[in-house]
């Protein structure tokens, strides 16, 4: 399945329990020598929620939340009958997130998702500097200075604000950030072009998949940064582009931010793989 392109393997782990994981997610989401993924997605049992989602990237790293994947692993439990309830609790490695699950042809095609807070604190996000909050600051990277905004949603978010964000070098500068010193944990990086106060144009770097379709996480953290350095207003539904498609994002004066978009099946199989 994927959302906006970006897309991951989803195994039932109702029934069963992978192994190594993070073996797997590298195999699997190999394009040629695997299916061919931005990562694997584990839907499991949860005794806190309705149903836990774990998710790794491409390079077998796991990440605390994924944006993309929680609408499509609400649109999985949903049509494969493993549950009635189009209101759901999903529990991951950055807590309980609920979904909005709408229904066509008895299938979920769109949810919406409350992905809690965004955090701007600098110990958790975390980025390394003796400030509180790192926003709007200048990073010298590849002979250049790009002004950030680093932000959490459960996992760690750089915004950069440009003019054109199509003529980004994205496989040259992405990776510099992702491993940057200033990031202990790496990070996400959004390269993020404002059309006007209510859209938003992205491309993104993900930590452990690289340029990715399309970023739940990361709309939600654009948008926050964007309304905290003047851009976008709070409480106002902000369409972001992504090379895959638009998301709805609201950030919320209380800093909870709201992600609206669809979910999308693709093939079902059976992997057999001894890793
Ligand atoms: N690469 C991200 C996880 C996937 C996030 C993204 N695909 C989304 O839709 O939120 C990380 O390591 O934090």
């Amino acid at each position: 399945m994927h959302g906006l392109g970006n897309d991951y393997v989803y195994v039932n782990c109702l029934e069963q329990k992978i192994e190594h994981p993070n073996e797997l997610s590298k195999f699997i989401s190999h394009r040629h020598f695997g299916i061919g993924s931005d990562g694997l997605v584990l839907i499991c049992p949860s005794d806190r929620a309705d149903f836990q989602m774990r998710m790794f990237n491409a390079d077998g790293s796991e990440g605390n939340m994924c944006g993309n994947a929680i609408r499509c692993v609400g649109k999985y439990v949903y049509d494969h009958q493993l549950t009635q309830k189009t209101q759901l609790d999903i529990d991951t490695k950055s807590g309980i997130k609920h979904l909005d699950l709408t229904i066509e042809n008895k299938k979920a095609v769109f949810a919406s998702v409350d992905m809690g807070k965004a955090d701007f604190n600098s110990k958790h996000i975390p980025v390394k500097t003796p400030y509180p909050e790192f926003i709007s600051q200048p990073m010298l990277v590849h002979g250049e200075v790009y002004l950030i905004t680093c932000v959490s949603m459960g996992n760690p978010h750089g915004v950069i604000f440009c003019n054109d964000v199509d003529h980004i070098a994205l496989e040259e500068i992405g990776p510099l950030f992702e491993n940057h010193e200033k990031f202990p944990d790496r990070i996400n990086t959004e390269f993020v072009q404002v059309i006007d106060k209510k859209t938003l144009k992205m491309r993104v770097w993900e930590r452990g998949s690289g340029e990715t379709f399309a970023c739940g996480t990361g709309a939600c953290a654009s948008v926050a940064a964007a309304v905290i350095n003047g851009y976008c207003n709070a409480d106002e539904e902000v369409t972001v582009h992504l090379k895959g498609g638009d998301l709805k994002i609201t950030y919320q004066k209380d800093q909870t931010v709201i992600m609206k978009g669809p979910a999308t099946h693709v093939f079902d199989g059976v992997i057999e793989v001894d890793v």
